[in-house]
């Protein structure tokens, strides 16, 4: 038995651009009273942890420091940001020899710990990734998922809010498969207040559907090669995809996430980890949710699995 789970204690491994944005996210939202910072770096997890502290008498009290892996052992999330980020023009599946390296170094020091809460994994490529946290973590299925679609799912909501003149919030749609190149914005359920999109559009007079649906679909699928061009990387984005993800399981609250998360069956995938909608509550991923699909959107996340199951068939796990 590992130690008692702290449901209001949270870690983060890896304290670079995505963990340092996601800890100052975290320490704004109240969710938490204990947060601790590991990276291979202790004086970068020391300072973000000072920084961040510094914010708080403007938030709520909370204790944040630099730690290691026997400080993470009870936090009811640990999450993982660690390892290489994209440099101009390289895709999230380059990282992935690099990143496995790194996960092969983390993931057995919470594991053997007897890890009795959540691991979310972030670091790309994040639906790989989370494959790899699972087989090496030994952990059960529900509780090792990824950020998955989640961050696209907000940039489609966000691009498509801002094309309509409407609220993203007020916008359903979803981004599923890969996050990543072979990504499939699922436009056959997208609608607006239970609108469907294309009326929707319509309404607000916007009537080259054809192009609006591929434009659209590219700008999210290319907002992170966009982003990583001009400012090297992303960051604030994902920390408050992270941000959701710990509400839902510390309120326990039960949203549909696409998070990364392995398959058994529903839309015919197996064997394979992908970012597909699921309820998400305290015990993590407790329910997949089958969302309708056009016979394109199917064949495409098809390939989309076929293309991840491929990558990770070629890692060498021991
Ligand atoms: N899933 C998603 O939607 C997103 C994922 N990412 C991914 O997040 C990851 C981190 O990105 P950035 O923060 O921009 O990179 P970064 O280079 O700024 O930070 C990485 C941090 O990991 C630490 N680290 C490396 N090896 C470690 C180890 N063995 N143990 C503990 N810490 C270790 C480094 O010292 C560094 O502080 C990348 O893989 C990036 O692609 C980034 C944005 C969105
Ligand atoms: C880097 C990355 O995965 C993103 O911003 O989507």
């Amino acid at each position: 038995m590992g130690a008692a789970v702290n449901d209001r204690k949270v870690a983060i491994v890896g304290c670079g651009f995505v963990g340092s944005a996601t800890a100052f996210t975290l320490m704004q939202s109240g969710l938490f009273s204990e947060m601790v910072l590991v990276d291979v770096d202790r004086d970068r997890a020391e300072g973000e942890a000072l920084d961040i502290a510094h914010g708080m008498p403007f938030a709520a009290p909370m204790n944040i420091y630099a730690g290691d892996y026997d400080d993470a052992a009870d936090a009811a999330i640990i999450i993982v940001t660690a390892g290489a980020n994209q440099q101009p023009g390289e895709t999230r599946l380059d990282l992935v020899h690099k990143n496995v390296r790194i996960f092969k170094s983390i993931i057995p020091e919470i594991a053997k710990r007897d890890y009795e809460g959540i691991l979310l994994v972030i670091s790309n490529p994040v639906d790989i990734l989370t494959h790899v946290a699972l087989k090496l973590s030994g952990m059960p299925e529900n509780r090792v998922f990824g950020s998955g679609t989640v961050l696209d799912t907000a940039r489609f909501k966000y691009i498509l809010g801002e094309h309509l003149g409407v609220d993203p919030r007020n916008v359903h749609a979803r981004i599923i498969g890969e996050h990543g190149d072979s990504e499939i914005a699922a436009w056959s359920t997208a609608n607006v207040s239970g609108i469907p999109v294309n009326t929707f559009c319509e309404l607000r007079g916007h009537f080259e559907h054809d192009e609006s649906t591929r434009r659209i679909a590219e700008d999210v699928k290319n907002s992170a090669y966009e982003i990583i061009a001009k400012k090297k990387a992303t960051y604030y984005g994902i920390a408050m995809s992270v941000k959701r993800i710990c509400e839902a399981i510390v309120r326990d609250e039960k949203p549909i996430l696409p998070v990364s998360n392995y398959q058994r069956g529903v839309h015919g995938l197996y064997d394979v980890v992908l970012s597909m909608p699921a309820v998400v509550g305290k015990d993590g991923v407790e329910y997949q949710v089958p969302t309708p699909l056009s016979e394109d959107e199917q064949a495409r996340l098809h390939a989309s699995a076929d293309a991840l199951r491929a990558v990770f068939a070629e890692l060498d796990l021991e």
